[in-house]
């Protein structure tokens, strides 16, 4: 693995899963892997998770890590081609983005969709600026469409957790008084197609989300019916893609409760986090045993470790 952006950078996804499962079993097998090697961990948006989940995977194959914000510490950067850069930003991602490759061997990367233009959004505008000049290997750490760390330590999870060969997966559109990214939604779809699984969508109408995404999945509009006999219950919020960046309700009717967790089949409730508690979800769901997603975010040290070994595999 060169780059790792999408699912379709993954060659083997069966064998993936067993990577991580076998790395979650003694996790510091591999600590000379990586000696003399160094991660720089860009952010152009807050995290928690991926921030330190990643650092610790690098740790776990004797990587050295460095992190920057960019919003704080580091120059304001130009995205735009050919502008003329007589305003407040004083570098441009040209000269950025091949000078951070210079002081490492992998990058990371986190740069949100800014909703300020969908096709540049979807377009993945910044980090394909990353891939094209970074001469590195580069690893999203939450694109604008897409984040893919997070769907490959969600399917793991399902993984570790299913009690069917092929268990009922939901991914509920939930109330947030923001407007957030697709990306967290995009991915889990775009994984979970290409597993065998049962996979339901649903959400209020107005919230499709984008068709290369969805493809053929089903769309059921009614939550509770998409609720029945579930095994995996994933709520996420996202902003319309037609409308794009627009809030279109915030119906607390779509918040996931115990009355509908009581219409699976004994579900799991997932969430990438951070999440907006009695929001999003019920205090009580979160707080009961069918909440998974301490686990879940346990999981991001593990395939973030799997993603660094083999890029490290093809590239060292
Ligand atoms: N990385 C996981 C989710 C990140 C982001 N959530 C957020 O920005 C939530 C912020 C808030 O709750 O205000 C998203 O939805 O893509
Ligand atoms: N789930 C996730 O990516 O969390 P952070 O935004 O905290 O990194």
């Amino acid at each position: 693995m060169k780059h790792f952006t999408s699912v379709k950078d993954i060659p083997d996804l069966k064998k993936a899963v067993e990577t991580a499962l076998e790395i979650k079993k003694n996790r510091f097998d591999y600590k000379h892997f990586g000696k003399n090697k160094t991660m720089v961990l860009i952010f152009f948006n807050p995290s928690l998770r991926t921030r330190l989940s990643t650092q610790k995977a690098a740790m776990n194959l004797g990587m050295n890590t460095m992190v920057m914000n960019v919003s704080e510490d580091g120059w304001q950067l130009e995205s735009e081609l050919g502008v003329v850069m007589d305003s407040d930003k004083p570098e441009h991602l040209k000269e950025a983005i091949p000078v951070i490759g210079k002081y490492c061997d992998v990058i990371g990367v986190r740069s949100f969709a800014r909703f300020q233009n969908k096709e540049d959004d979807y377009a993945e505008k910044i980090l394909n600026q990353f891939i094209d000049y970074a001469g590195v290997p580069v690893v999203s750490m939450e694109g604008a469409t897409r984040h893919p760390l997070q769907s490959y330590a969600d399917l793991v999870t399902i993984e570790e957790f299913k009690t069917k060969e092929r268990p009922k997966v939901v991914l509920t559109w939930a109330p947030h008084p923001r407007a957030l990214p697709q990306a967290v939604a995009n991915s889990f779809v775009e994984w979970m197609r290409e597993t065998d699984y049962e996979l339901v969508v649903t959400h209020p109408e107005g919230y499709e989300l984008a068709p290369e995404f969805m493809g053929d999945v089903k769309v059921e509009y009614d939550q509770k019916k998409a609720f029945e006999n579930a095994d995996f219950i994933y709520a996420k919020n996202w902003a319309s893609y037609t409308n794009y960046g627009q809030i279109l309700s915030k119906d607390f009717g779509w918040t996931v409760n115990e009355e509908k967790m009581a219409l699976t089949s004994n579900g799991k409730f997932m969430h990438c986090l951070p999440v907006r508690r009695n929001v999003v979800v019920s205090d009580d769901v979160l707080d009961s045993s069918s909440s998974i997603v301490v686990e879940q975010a346990a999981n991001r040290e593990i395939t973030a470790q799997a993603v660094l070994k083999m890029i490290l595999e093809e590239t060292s």
